[in-house]
């Protein structure tokens, strides 16, 4: 017979496996109201993608910690990268609570990370490690670790390789993030512009609308890595826009298009390889138990065409399989709304 199951119980009442990760129930129940709002808005966004930036800055060859807090510890450093702009304003919205909390910035970053998705309907259920050490200094990875949208798709992919070991159908999984996001710098002059009609739901749409021909630009000039976009008030990344057509990704692209489940278990095992980069997870300890599930898509948001478009505005390219069929969305085509800005 095994031994019985030891778990802990926290002061709050919940029960978790390790004992440590009790000190993550209180940073959550003031994150949740007090850093993100309740709400699968910019601030949650913001939170995912400092969480990749900080992880993907990390090269066998070229050095950088990985998921270590680096890019808030020597954000003098790495916020001059170019590729690093704008994340000013999830480290200045951040940094009160690692310091309120007496958590590792390399921790607390991922730990915001991955509740940002439980405020997101439709997201996966995703782990949390703890355990991160205070990066070590003096100095960051160099510049140039982190994919901008403007490089092509083998450069993307070589990069996600040695930064991680991820796959191409890894990449193209953890792009769902962009089904929860938007630019405030591509175009400066139209901050939160989403990636897709839903920004607010962990759904597949960016897979959807991506595919879609590109007719118009949100803003009056594109910013460098935009192209056209099939929908009004909605930007296309190039990356993006390649990553859907490269003989390499298109058709792990198309696999998640309307294929909710599919998206959800590949983003997850992505994500969670992701933030543990430049870690032994063995030193880590799991502490997945503290972290709220997202909910469910609601029925209303199964996956389709915007309204205005059809199925021959979809550019075919996975050269072994057919898109899927979606249906339009009823009525007048489609403006997408901007993000509203924390
Ligand atoms: C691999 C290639 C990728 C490229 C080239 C890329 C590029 C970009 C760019 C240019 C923006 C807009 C930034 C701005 O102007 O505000 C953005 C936003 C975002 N990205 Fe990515 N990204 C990539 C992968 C990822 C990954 C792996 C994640 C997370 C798992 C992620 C999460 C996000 C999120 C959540 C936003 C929205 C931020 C906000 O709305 O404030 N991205 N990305
Ligand atoms: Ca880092
Ligand atoms: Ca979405």
């Amino acid at each position: 017979l095994a031994p019985p199951m030891r778990r802990a119980t926290c002061s709050g009442g919940q029960s978790v496996a390790n004992a440590q990760c009790c000190q993550w129930f209180p940073v959550l129940e003031d994150i949740l109201p007090n850093m993100f709002d309740n709400e699968c808005g910019d601030d949650a966004h913001g939170a995912l993608r400092l969480s990749f930036h900080d992880a993907i800055g990390f090269s066998p060859s070229k050095g950088g910690g990985g998921a270590d807090g680096s890019i808030i510890v020597f954000n003098s450093t790495e916020l001059q990268f170019p590729a690093n702009n704008g994340l000013d304003d999830p480290i200045n919205t951040e940094v009160p609570f690692i310091e309120k909390h007496n958590v590792t910035p390399g921790d607390f970053i991922q730990f915001a990370a991955a509740v940002s998705l439980s405020l997101c309907a439709g997201a996966p259920k995703v782990q949390f490690m703890m355990g991160r050490p205070m990066p070590t200094g003096p100095a960051p990875g160099p510049d140039g670790l982190v994919p901008e949208p403007f490089d092509n798709v083998d450069v993307i992919l070589a990069r996600m390789n040695d930064a991680g070991g991820f796959s191409p159908t890894d990449v193209v999984a953890l792009l769902a993030s962009h089904s929860i996001a938007g630019a405030d710098d591509v175009d400066p002059t139209i901050p939160g512009t989403p990636f897709d009609s839903t920004p607010e739901l962990f759904d597949t749409q960016v897979f959807i609308e991506v595919q879609l021909r590109g007719t118009q630009f949100p803003g009056r000039q594109p910013g460098q890595g935009e192209v056209m976009s099939a929908v009004a008030g909605e930007m296309r990344l190039q990356s993006d826009h390649l990553m859907a057509r490269d003989s390499a990704t298109s058709c792990a692209w198309q696999s998640f298009a309307g294929n909710q489940a599919a998206a959800q278990s590949a983003f997850a095992k992505a994500f969670n390889k992701m933030a543990v980069i430049g870690h032994n997870p063995t030193n880590l300890i799991d502490c997945s138990d503290v972290l709220p599930s997202a909910p469910p898509l609601p029925a209303s948001a199964a996956a389709h065409l915007p309204a205005g478009q059809s199925q021959n505005d979809i550019e075919q390219a996975c050269a072994t399989a057919p898109f899927p069929t979606f249906t339009a969305q009823p009525g007048p085509a489609t403006t997408v709304p901007a993000i509203p800005q924390a």
